[in-house]
């Protein structure tokens, strides 16, 4: 197959919850471009992409169970082939890391292999979550590398936080890549020619080979259930398991059914902060929650779903 033209790409990164899924969403709904996704997650990736707008055709390939930089790199060559070889390929593709990836050894992988010849490594982006910036950097060796190697760093969550707060982050993001843009956001509201189509990376550029090692003790496992949940002892749960323990429990995100509401609800929890929307996506009933963490005991995890779960029983 003869291909006429390298395919742009943007290699986006970020922490856990600081917005990349929604600055893709953004970026999707300009309709500027056929935009085509690679997802990758940590975790299981089925609650992830059905989070990703529906693309008019460019479409989403999705590499789960691991991050990028520790996967095999198979896996995001066969992603980009199966996108850049649809018979409607995108303009432009956007490669969303987990949120605990390293990106240099994807951009290694775009930069130094048979990649090359497909696709142009156009940006580096990351996202930052101004009002956990300060946590992350002291909490988590992955944060700092998804800013160092940034061309734009979109500080997000400016909605959240005070002036102070906002400048403190632009400071901490400076001191680690001093010759990043800024654009400060919220929801990730930017125009995609802040972030897309830059050439911000000379095309000698190479990243110095380097590894970040993932901080200890992270977990992440799925929680399902075929049926709808009771609310009130889901509501235990959640505030018990997940939103009293802001230090371990790092992110959860699902899709849920309730038995007393109609339709089902994406759960977004970023630390002890969560919303709860109407998903309105296709979903087969009953729940399913992403939990990444430090620490955690799954079993643990297992055994109170299971309660909620349960008609009949004993309180959480
Ligand atoms: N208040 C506020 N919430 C935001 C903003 N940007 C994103 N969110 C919310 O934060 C949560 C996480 O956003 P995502 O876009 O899923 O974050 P992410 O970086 O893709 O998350 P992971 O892939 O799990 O690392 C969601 O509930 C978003 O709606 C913002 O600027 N302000």
């Amino acid at each position: 197959m003869k291909f006429r033209q390298k395919t742009p790409v943007t290699l986006i990164g970020g922490f856990l919850g600081a917005g990349k899924t929604t600055l893709v969403n953004r970026l999707i709904s300009s309709g500027e471009r056929r935009y085509g996704v690679v997802v990758n997650e940590f975790g299981e990736t089925s609650v992830d992409s059905a989070l990703i707008e529906e693309l008019q055709d460019g479409g989403v390939a999705e590499i789960g169970g691991g991050c990028l930089c520790c996967v095999g790199r198979e896996d995001l060559s066969v992603a980009l082939y199966g996108l850049i070889c649809r018979e409607n390929p995108p303009e432009y593709i956007l490669i969303e890391l987990s949120g605990l990836a390293d990106p240099v050894p994807a951009a290694q992988q775009l930069l130094t292999t048979e990649l090359r010849g497909l696709v142009d490594l156009d940006s580096i982006v990351a996202g930052a979550d101004a009002r956990n910036l300060e946590r992350t950097m002291f909490e988590a060796p992955e944060g700092k590398a998804q800013l160092a190697y940034a061309s734009v760093v979109v500080l997000n969550k400016a909605d959240q936080v005070e002036e102070e707060t906002l400048r403190a982050a632009e400071k901490i993001i400076r001191n680690l890549n001093p010759l990043v843009r800024v654009v400060t956001a919220s929801y990730a509201a930017v125009g995609p020619e802040e972030v897309t189509g830059l050439k911000a990376l000379d095309p000698g550029w190479r990243p110095r080979g380097h590894r970040v090692e993932h901080g200890a003790g992270l977990t992440t496992f799925t929680l399902r259930t075929p049926d709808p949940l009771p609310l009130e002892r889901w509501m235990s749960f959640h505030r018990r398991m997940i939103i009293a323990r802001p230090g371990k429990v790092l992110r959860a995100k699902g899709i849920i059914e309730f038995r007393e509401m109609d339709g089902p609800f994406v759960l977004q929890t970023v630390r002890e902060l969560y919303t709860f929307d109407e998903y309105e996506g296709e979903h087969d009933g009953g729940a399913e929650l992403v939990i990444i963490g430090r620490n955690l005991d799954e079993a643990e995890y297992r055994a109170a779903f299971e309660r909620v779960a349960a008609r009949t029983g004993p309180d959480l």
